[in-house]
This record gives C-alpha cells, structure tokens and sequence, in this order.
C-alpha cells in the first residue's frame, strides 16, 4: 500500500505541473477566442499573433526596424492593421484631424509611461498622460521656445557650428575618415546644453561622449522603447535597474545640478524677482525666474525636468535629422550642387562670408525645400504615436473604433503615403515642395515629424533654428563622401530611427 502511495504521489509530483500549464493553457486559449469573438475589430487585419497578445509588438519592436515593418505592414492589409490585441496602426490622411488634431479628445497611450522617471512627483512634459495637467504645464512654458525666444539661443548654435567647423576642417587635412552622424550627435548636444543650461557637455571639444552621456541616453531609449509595450512592468524594472551603476545619467544629473546652482548663485532670487525679464535672457535664467517668482506654480522639480526633456528630447532628434538631410544630399548630386548655387548666391549678394544667419536661411527657398524635404524622408521617431480612442468611441478611415482602443499613426508611413505625397513619395525630391504653393500646405498638413496638435513637438523652432544653421554651413564648406558608397544605410529603431554607419570622408569643398 504504502508503495502504490508512493507511485502515486511521485506521478503526481511529476503529472501535476503539466496539466497545470496545460490547463492554463487551455483558459489562456479558450479566453482568447472568446475575446476575438466578441472583439467588434475582430475582421480588422494583421499578423496572426497580433490579435492574441503584444509580444508580437514587442518582438518587432525589439528588432529595431519598426519603420519598416510598419510600411511594409499598411502594404499588405491596408489603412487599419492590427499591430496588437488592443492596438492599431493607422495609415490615412484624415485619421491625423481625428487622432491629433486640435480640440480632438484621443490622449496619450500608456507607452509613454515608460519613458517617466518614477521618482519625479509632476511628470515632464512629453510623458503627462492627464491633458489637463498637461496644458497647464505647457502653457507655463510655452513661450521660453517662442520664435522671440530664438534670438537668445541663435549665438549658441552659431558658436558650436562654428566648433564643428573647426574640427571637420582637420579631419579634412589629415584624410581621416569619420562618423558624421557621431559628431552630429556632439553638435546637437552641445548645442542643447549651450541653449539650456549656458554650458557645452564639450563632446564638441574633446570628440568623445564624456562620461557616456550619449550612450546612457541610448540605453534610456533603448529601454523605454520596449518596456512602453508592456507599461505595467516599468515601475519595477525601473526600481531593478536603479540599484545597478548607470554612470552617463548620474553624470548628465550631476553637470545639470551643477549648472542650475551655478545660474542660481549669479543670479538670486531676490534679483529675478525683481529683473524684467527680456528675450536675451538664456533659458535657465527664465526658468530661475519662474520659480523665483511662483515656487507652487513652478517648484525646482520643474527646473530640472524641463532641463532634462530638453536634453533627451532635443539631442538624438535633431542629429538625425540633420544627417538624415545630409546622407540624401550625398545621394543626390544635382540636388547638392542646386542647393549650393542658392547658397553662393546669396552670401555673394550679402558680401560677406560669415555663417548664415536664421532669419537669412529662413528666405532661401530651396534650402528650406530640402531641409523639409529630408525631415519628410527621414522623421527622427519612428514608432506609430499611440492614442486612446476618447469616450463615446470614434469613427476612423470610416470604420467605428470604441473607447479605450489604442491608436496610432507612425510619421514613417504617413510620409510614405503615395495618395499624399505622390507616386515618387520614396524618393527625396525637395522640388515637391516648391512645384506649387497649395500643394505645399497640403502636403505639409500631413507632415508628421514633429507630432500634431496638442501634443507637438514644442523645440520644433530650437531644432529647425540649428539645422538651419549648421546645414548651409557644412553644405558650403565641405564636401562629404560616404567611404562604401554601395554599403546600404544601417539604422536602429530605439523610437528614435538613427543612423549607424554614416562613414565618411570630409574634404574642403572644391573651389571654395
Ligand atoms: C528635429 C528635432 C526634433 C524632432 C524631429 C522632434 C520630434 C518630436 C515629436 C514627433 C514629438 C511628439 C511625440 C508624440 O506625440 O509622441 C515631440 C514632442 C516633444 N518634443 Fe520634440 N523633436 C525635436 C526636437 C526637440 C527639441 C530641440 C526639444 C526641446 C528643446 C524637444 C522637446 C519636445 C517635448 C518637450 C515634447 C513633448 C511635447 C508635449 O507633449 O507637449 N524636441 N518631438
């Protein structure tokens, strides 16, 4: 008896596992269907393993080409597809009014969570998720990143093009061959430091990612990317990798500590309160003042967010997009060679060489073709933008989504869209631009780049004020020749879509 017992309990010690998953298995499968029956997207198409859970989404994600997947994605279903149970991608020109649009209810998807710094008691701006809040947030600091805002920043971008400048012209006599899209990356966070904290990283001046800010930032990104498919792990993997060391942000935190006690002790309370504030005025100094002037309204935490989004923000987006401009004008000879004839021109009709100045870039009107034309080509984000479908539901590309259901559009494919953009909408052509005015703002309805409505991109003026800087300047000194013409473009969807091996040999432009 007691040897039967014992078969018995040694069957069951090895059975019962397997019937538990099997079981579980079976509840997992069973509730499954049912879900998809009563699902009233259910007929809406996509990848097989989509409609049952979001590691399908995490697993492309993961791979780092969404933007691809999700073009090629709208190729093969059409306008809608499903890219997780709860979750589509949407393809059509009017869905952006209704998703994004100014007075439209859709608020941001539960994949921004991800990218929240737990500790921080009010969340920064790009990841509020509560419109209200938002708004209120917004508006406080909508005019440090007003077009008059600009004429304090101007001199900052300037000095660290001309940095820039000074280090291309070495590596053009001494025939080294560089990564453009490295130094790009020094510029745009030199240039952002410089703008908001009165102080240069000095990855400009040392060619190297001091304290591996840069590749901290990527790990960030890296990390907020994936864990935004499944938000609801954010808080406690955040709490794991906080006991690991992560020098770069410690040392990010620690020089924007040391530069917001810097601005404080030059200028005191007592003095912003009393100082009118004038447009010259750098960012910190404005925000010391808001805080000087409403410590409730605006409390240091805000300091320091708004600092920090600046940098994560407004670095990697801008170095893409700015060697995104210049990998397709390497690409494109008569483009290049158009581009620079309008340059020349001008600086001859000024009678002087000095860099461009913004106000003067604004006016040239194939520069601004093509600088346009490579942020269409070539958007620094490059997941779909999710929203939650408001109350009451909503009807998109003629079909009724209801409440909850998460929707988005990738500026990927919105900008690949041949009804909009036409047959050629995979070619950069800056020409599209300039072929009529009405064409023009109705393809720039539907520009994505910089997000839409409510939630845009609020350093879209900071960023266009330094491509339009350093574009002209580079496109005038040098010339730029990938060192495998034939090696395809390598990039690595982290949200951001940067590019990976933008080798090149600098040389000082023939003729100049
Ligand atoms: C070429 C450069 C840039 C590109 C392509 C870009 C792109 C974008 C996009 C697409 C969004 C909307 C994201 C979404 O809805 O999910 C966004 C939001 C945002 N961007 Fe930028 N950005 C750039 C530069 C900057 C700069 C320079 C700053 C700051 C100085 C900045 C700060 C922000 C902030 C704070 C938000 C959140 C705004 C809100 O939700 O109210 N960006 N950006």
């Amino acid at each position: 008896m007691a040897k039967l017992q014992g078969l018995l309990s040694a069957y069951a010690s090895t059975v019962s596992p397997i019937i538990l998953i099997g079981g579980l298995l079976v509840v997992w499968i069973v509730y499954n269907v049912v879900i998809v029956l009563r699902d009233p997207l259910r007929s809406v198409p996509g990848p097989f393993w989509a409609r049952f859970t979001r590691l399908w989404y995490l697993r492309e994600v993961a791979g780092g080409h969404f933007e691809k997947t999700n073009i090629a994605l709208h190729k093969k279903y059409g306008s809608i597809v499903r890219i997780a149970p709860n979750y589509y991608s949407i393809d059509d020109a009017d869905a952006i009014k209704t998703i994004y649009g100014h007075g439209s209810n859709f608020v941001k998807g539960k994949w921004y969570i991800a990218s929240n710094n737990p500790k921080n008691k009010h969340p920064d701006l790009f990841t509020d998720l509560n419109p209200e809040t938002h708004a209120v947030n917004r508006r406080n600091v909508a005019s440090l990143y007003s077009m008059t805002s600009l004429v304090a920043m101007e001199p900052n971008a300037v000095a660290c093009a001309d940095i820039l400048v000074q280090k291309l012209t070495e590596f053009a006599n001494s025939h080294v061959p560089i990564n453009l899209q490295v130094w790009l990356q020094y510029y745009a966070f030199d240039t952002i430091a410089l703008i908001t904290l009165s102080k240069r990283f000095g990855f400009l001046d040392t060619g190297k990612d001091n304290g591996s800010m840069i590749a901290a930032l990527h790990s960030y990104l890296l990390y907020l990317s994936k864990v935004g498919v499944y938000h609801e792990w954010h808080y406690f993997l955040n709490w794991i990798l906080s006991l690991l060391p992560n020098g770069g942000m410690h040392y990010m935190g620690s020089f924007m500590r040391q530069q917001v006690l810097e601005g404080q002790r030059q200028k005191s309370k007592s003095v912003l309160e009393k100082d009118e504030s004038k447009p010259t005025d750098d960012f910190l100094t404005k925000l010391l003042r808001m805080h000087a002037l409403q410590p409730d309204r605006f409390p240091m935490e805000s300091v320091f967010s708004t600092c920090g989004t600046n940098i994560g923000a407004g670095s990697d987006t801008t170095s893409v997009s700015l060697a995104g401009i210049l990998y397709h004008l390497m690409k494109a000879p008569a483009t290049l060679e158009k581009l620079r004839h309008e340059l020349d021109q001008a600086i001859e009709e000024r009678g002087s060489s000095d860099i461009l100045s913004f106000q003067e870039a604004q006016k040239l009107p194939y520069l601004q073709a093509v600088i346009k034309e490579g942020l269409r080509c070539h958007p620094a984000t490059g997941l779909p933008m999710v929203r939650v479908v408001p109350k009451g539901g909503a009807k998109i590309v003629g079909r009724y989504f209801p409440e909850k259901t998460e929707v988005g559009v990738n500026s990927w494919v919105m900008h690949a869209n041949k009804k909009i953009f036409g047959p050629d909408a995979e070619e950069f052509r800056p020409e599209r631009w300039l072929e009529s005015p009405e064409r023009a703002a109705e393809m720039n309805r539907y520009i994505l780049t910089f997000g839409a409505g409510s939630r845009t991109c609020i350093g879209k003026n900071i960023s266009l004020l330094e491509i339009s800087i350093l574009i002209p300047e580079l496109v005038r000194k040098f010339d730029f020749t990938l060192v495998d013409p034939n090696r395809p473009l390598e990039m690595e969807n982290v949200w951001f879509v940067k590019q990976k091996n933008l080798d090149c040999y600098v040389s000082l432009r023939k003729g100049n």
